[in-house]
């Protein structure tokens, strides 16, 4: 069992995620582009990042009608990125188009249904019209992403049991929501400890203020991978 961290380059700024891109190198680790560095800096420094031998993870969470999805997907995989996700409440349709748009590459990039967000809770998400309790939204959704061809999906680490005990131990569990004990908890709401995620058996995590945020980021990335081996170990 391993769980790899996925760092999130939550930032507009170039320089600052270059910087810690350098920091980090001597680890070598993924990487996630999300909506503030691609918005303000687009394929430039994905390209620039991925030139530098990194694992990218394109955030994007694309949601919309199943030809926008597809193309979009498919200019993902041109650019070579490992990862991309779509939100599984576009629907069957939106979410078969977008495994297909790549099911003809050599090596396409693995394709992640979102569930339910790791900031909300379940007043949140009553309040948006979903009455289930989070953890059996979150179960539905990830069986229909699987039975449309999905590699996996971001949840949160709290349903992680519960996806790999239905849809078994090969279906990916990406997992933001993660904090560390000496973190602080910021926006998210469903979240484990990086120890409890490796524990609960997450393949990937995703990590961002934490890191980021930290005045000294190799020493916190280092921090938290000594915490996921001694709870592997
Ligand atoms: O798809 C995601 O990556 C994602 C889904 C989700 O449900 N929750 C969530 O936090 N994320 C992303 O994961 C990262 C978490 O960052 P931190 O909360 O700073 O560790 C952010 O970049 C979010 O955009």
């Amino acid at each position: 069992m391993h769980s790899t961290i996925i760092v999130a380059l939550d930032t507009r700024d170039r320089l600052a995620a270059k910087s810690i891109v350098t920091e980090l190198s001597p680890h070598n680790p993924w990487f996630k582009v999300g909506k503030a560095l691609f918005v303000s800096r687009g394929t430039d420094i994905v390209e620039e990042l991925m030139n530098n031998g990194a694992n990218i993870f394109l955030d994007l969470k694309f949601h919309d009608i199943p030809n926008t999805v597809a193309e979009a997907v498919k200019a993902a995989a041109d650019m070579g990125v490992r990862m991309v996700n779509v939100h599984c409440l576009g629907g069957r349709r939106m979410m078969e188009e977008a495994a297909n748009a790549v099911a003809h590459l050599s090596s396409p990039p693995l394709i992640i249904g979102v569930t339910v967000l790791t900031s909300m809770n379940q007043r949140d998400i009553e309040e948006v019209g979903i009455t289930e309790p989070i953890d059996q939204e979150v179960l539905k959704l990830s069986a229909l992403a699987k039975d449309c061809g999905l590699d996996g999906v971001v949840c949160s680490p709290q349903e992680i049991a519960l996806i790999k005990q239905q849809l078994g131990a090969e279906f990916i569990t990406v997992t933001p929501g993660i904090r560390p004990a000496w973190s602080a908890t910021d926006d998210q709401t469903r979240i484990t400890t990086p120890a409890e995620a490796a524990t609960l058996g997450t393949d990937y995590m995703v990590i961002g203020r934490p890191i980021i945020k930290h005045q000294r980021p190799l020493e916190a990335y280092e921090s938290i991978q000594q915490e996921i081996q001694a709870a592997l170990s």
